[in-house]
């Protein structure tokens, strides 16, 4: 081989391999910016060593997860195999006067472009999302080797998804990455609810349903924002950009958006061209309006939507009180039930509700960070000297709760200020919808 060629060959490795995932981003690099669709590879701890405090023993862990990288649901496949490719010829037509600021590569790869998802596929977990849970469960077994044995025994593990294709195929993914392949095999799997009130409470939560999700109210602040002239002004630049003659409406510009983020989710060796109309303030206007609808939607916005995810957080103290150790149990849900989990835990509350008027920069609600996919909580029993402690880590680093004093907690402690969670957690009492109407 010449010199030449090897070069070449090692540029190209650099290019494909190295760049993509190494790049350090910039503050406004529209990857910051993908809301729920930003992949985990952006977000997880690289350090998986393990955590030891002195006299304790980790003992116990209870851990739920979003599914993996998942695909787009039936509605957006459709949009992308028609309002998208309708944009794209748009595009490359205004492109032929040599309007717009994409690059010849840019376009080039929007001719390329194509979208070919069967929609019987409609959010099926995709390769990156296998990958996101063989690798987080890898970690989570370093990091607590005693609370998490490598091998199996429906004694000391426990799993759990909801009846779906993504959850439950990020569970038998999450196994591989624990066990050795026969051990994998083997894993039993407690069965799939279709009514499932600790994984999916929000579901049949009628009260929830009809005050919270169905109520034209949960939008208001999304859709205020949606004709904001933040919001103008973002179609604006967007459509300069591209050198379209005239000026794209928010529908169209959050399908661009989102599959941006699905793609480059995807794979990390390939940039969407999707992402290409975007700078980093538009990208960053964008995450705001998916923000917005998750805040009054799935978290703060209105009290019952956090109340009710004590059906989740209950289970981890019941099991912490009645199991044996070691044990660990490892839940598989959706965005809809960690954004409740987190609104119950009084995490990243904004100081002030989000409002559509303009982009909160100091909110500390941040999908992007807190509900990409494959987000995870995590609470890890230590058997102390001085009793029994709890370690929260959410996305894989520790943090502690506002409730107590530092990260790992008395386990009393948190007994005591969840008792309403831990024994009044009464659901029929407050889903239903003949019950006094305030939520
Ligand atoms: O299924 C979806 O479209 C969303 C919302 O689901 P819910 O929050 O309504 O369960 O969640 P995802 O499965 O991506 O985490």
């Amino acid at each position: 081989m010449t010199v030449k060629v090897i070069y070449t060959v090692i540029n190209l490795f650099i290019v494909l391999y190295i760049l993509p995932e190494s790049f350090a981003f910039d503050s406004y690099d529209v990857r910051n910016y993908l809301s729920t669709r930003t992949p985990y590879r952006f977000k997880f701890n690289r350090d998986d060593s393990r955590l030891k405090f002195n006299g304790c023993k980790d003992a116990m862990v209870w851990m739920i997860i979003r599914h993996g990288t998942r695909l787009p649901s039936a509605k957006d496949i459709i949009a992308m195999n028609s309002t998208l490719k309708d944009i794209k010829y748009e595009i490359l037509n205004v492109q032929k006067r040599k309007k717009g600021v994409l690059t010849k590569e840019q376009l080039k790869q929007f001719k390329a472009w194509s979208s070919v998802i069967d929609i019987e596929q409609e959010k099926f977990l995709t390769h990156e999302g296998q990958h996101e849970m063989i690798l987080l469960a890898e970690r989570m077994q370093n990091r607590f080797p005693n609370a998490i044995r490598n091998k199996y025994s429906n004694k000391t593990h426990q799993f759990r998804y909801t009846a779906t294709q993504r959850a439950q195929q990020s569970a038998r993914y999450f196994t591989i990455g624990l066990f050795d392949k026969r051990d994998a095999q083997n894993v039993t799997f407690l069965p799939a609810k279709k009514i499932d009130p600790v994984l999916r409470f929000y579901k049949h939560c009628d009260k929830w349903q009809k005050q919270v999700k169905k109520n034209p109210d949960t939008y208001k602040e999304q859709k205020l924002f949606g004709v904001s002239s933040q919001m103008n002004d973002t179609l604006k630049s967007i459509s300069n950009r591209l050198g379209l003659d005239k000026i794209m409406n928010l529908d169209s510009v959050d399908l661009m958006y989102k599959t941006c983020g699905y793609e480059t989710a995807w794979s990390k060796h390939h940039v969407s061209p999707w992402c290409y109309p975007f700078d980093g303030n538009s990208a960053e206007n964008l995450e705001y309006y998916h923000d917005l609808k998750h805040y009054w939607m799935d978290g703060y916005g209105h009290n019952l939507t956090y109340r009710q995810a004590c059906m989740a957080i209950k289970t981890m103290f019941e099991i912490f009180k009645t199991k044996k150790d070691p044990f660990a149990t490892f839940l598989f849900a959706h965005s809809g039930t960690l954004l409740k989990i987190l609104s119950h835990l009084h995490l990243y509350k904004p100081q002030t509700p989000l409002t559509g008027h303009a982009v909160n920069k100091e909110r500390r609600w941040k999908t992007s960070d807190i509900d990409c996919f494959a987000a995870n909580l995590a609470f890890v029993l230590y058997r102390c000297k001085d009793g029994d402690h709890v370690l929260t880590l959410h996305q894989e680093r520790v943090i502690k709760l506002p409730m107590c004093a530092k990260e790992l907690c008395p386990l009393q402690k948190l007994e005591e200020h969840f008792h309403d969670s831990i024994h009044n957690c009464d659901y029929s009492n407050m889903c239903s919808l003949d019950k006094d109407s305030s939520s």
